[in-house]
């Protein structure tokens, strides 16, 4: 078409775009849409650009649309600085209120050189609108739209407030305000600073953090779900919730801390498991005590069950029995089972202080990826407690207190309360280090009494069991002589029977 016809239409569409409002009610109905739809045609045609709507609401069921969500996430980081009109909203899951455009503003934005433009509707109906150049498209309905989903999850993950999760008992699963878990706020100020461990150890964990956490792809290419096991083992009072905090801290994930001591059954655990979501660390503490699990037991328990139940088996009736009650594999379908990968990103964490007692199938690598020990205190980890309690890296008692930690296994948790005067807020340093002295000397004075007691008891007892062994093996010469005189005897009275007999014979 030439630019001269052009020049001719163009007005003939204006004043059509001006006279349809206005003739519209005098249109016959039957042919309203016809001419409505005629309308859009022409006027589409000669409109470079294309728009795109993005309701709160989806038809169905009244759900809020999660795209409108995210693009409002995205468009308060993103885009709220260009605009001159703003509404700030409190969301209930966070404590920082949200600043994104207000009621018809519009702000651009730009994606791989591409400009759009967002205009906000904030009425009843709201709604954002994304206008773009028609020839871009397929950029803007692919790319751009996974773009805003991705950013504007990303900035509403970082603006929630983490939560720390218990898991209920069933009894409360159903009825009204049922929940599988209940949470708090998670506001656990531990970190990798305030860790008082080996600093090559803590550098090799947040490497693994960092790894797993950038790690989408990978996992997707080599076809593993994306998910990481630690185990944390070591004495009490070593740090290993502290860590598991610190873990929380720095992947910005929530917690679920799972009471397996409340989960009756498997089906329990997976419907448990199905309600958790991603970014999340799901703990299970003192795994050791939480449950019989070890197979061995389990195969017993098996043997005998086979040998009372054979002959009432119904077909299925293995599987009831499987399902009622919460096994090690059970455990670890949990684990490592298809359901594992549901929801992704995801670290499973078990503590325990008694690493021997644990079934090696349920900590195998693989299911448990990583083995971190946290250990009595080092005066590496000494020096990171000094640091952060007292605020000094070198001190002249320094020297000292190597000297001690060396002779006498103090946990972590024992020196950190050495190192707190009750007394005064106010005391420094260097009487802090000095009743950390006194207190280590007193644990050296008590383990040294408690190893000589343990020797002691240790000699007792094996004297008793030497003089158990002693009149044990009296008692069985006791016995053995006495049968053997019984024996005899009896030959005796034997040998006199046959001769009394042979006698009467002859
Ligand atoms: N490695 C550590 N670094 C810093 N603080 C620590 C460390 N270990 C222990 N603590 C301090 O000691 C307290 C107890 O530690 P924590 O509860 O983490 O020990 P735990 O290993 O989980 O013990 P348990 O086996 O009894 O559960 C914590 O509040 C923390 O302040
Ligand atoms: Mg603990």
């Amino acid at each position: 078409m030439g630019a001269e016809s052009w020049a001719g239409i163009a007005p003939t569409i204006v004043s059509l775009f001006f006279l349809y409002p206005m003739v519209k009610d005098h249109i016959p109905f039957q042919l309203r849409n016809y001419v409505a739809t005629l309308f859009h045609k022409v006027l589409s045609f000669f409109n470079p650009y294309a728009v795109i709507t993005i309701q709160e609401y989806r038809a169905e069921y009244w759900q809020r649309d999660e795209l409108y969500t995210a693009a409002q996430a995205y468009l308060s980081s993103a885009c709220s600085s260009l605009a001159c009109k703003l509404k700030a909203e409190l969301s209930q899951d966070s404590d920082t209120p949200l600043v994104t455009i207000d009621n018809y503003e519009e702000v651009p934005d730009t994606f791989k050189g591409v400009k759009v433009w967002w205009y906000a509707c904030m009425q009843s109906n709201k709604f954002y609108r994304l206008t773009f150049h028609k020839r871009h498209r397929n950029l803007i309905e692919g790319e751009y739209l996974k773009h805003i989903l991705k950013q504007g999850r990303d900035v509403t993950l970082r603006r929630r407030q983490r939560r720390l999760f218990t898991n209920s008992p069933s009894s409360k699963w159903y009825g009204y305000r049922s929940s599988v878990w209940s949470h708090v706020a998670f506001e656990h100020p531990a970190t990798f600073d305030t860790i008082a461990m080996d600093p090559e150890k803590k550098r090799e964990i947040i490497d693994d953090l960092v790894t797993f956490r950038e790690g989408k792809e990978y996992y997707k290419q080599i076809g593993k779900a994306w998910k990481r096991g630690y185990l944390l083992y070591g004495p009490p009072g070593t740090g290993k919730s502290t860590m598991i905090a610190a873990i929380a801290n720095f992947m910005e994930y929530d917690v679920y801390d799972l009471e397996l001591t409340a989960v009756k059954t498997n089906t329990e655990l997976r419907k448990i498991f199905i309600e958790t979501t991603g970014k999340s660390i799901i703990v299970i503490e003192d795994i050791d005590c939480s449950l019989d699990l070890t197979g061995k037991r389990k195969e017993k328990k098996k043997e005998k069950d086979d040998d009372e139940k054979e002959s009432k088996k119904l077909p299925g009736m293995e599987e009831k029995e499987e399902n009622s009650k919460l096994t090690l594999s059970g455990l670890l379908n949990f684990i490592d089972g298809l359901w594992s990968a549901c929801g992704g990103e995801r670290i499973v964490i078990f503590t325990t202080n008694h690493l021997e007692k644990l079934d090696p199938a349920l900590i195998r690598r693989g299911r448990m990826d990583m083995h971190i020990e946290l250990s009595y205190c080092t005066f590496e980890a000494f020096k990171v407690l000094a640091k952060n309690y007292l605020r000094v890296e070198k001190h002249d008692l320094f020297d000292t207190i190597q000297t001690l930690l060396g002779e006498v296994n103090m946990t972590p948790a024992d020196v950190a309360e050495g190192l707190m005067l009750k007394k005064s807020r106010n005391k420094d340093a260097g009487a802090c280090l000095e009743n950390l002295i006194k207190v280590i000397e007193v644990a050296k004075e008590e383990a040294k009494r408690k190893a000589e007691l343990e020797e002691l008891a240790a000699k007792q007892k094996e004297e008793k069991s030497k003089e158990e062994a002693k009149q044990k093996e009296e008692k069985s010469n006791e016995e053995a002589k006495q049968k053997e005189e019984k024996s005899n005897e009896e030959a005796k009275i034997e040998e006199k029977e046959l001769a009394t007999t042979v006698d009467g014979i002859n």
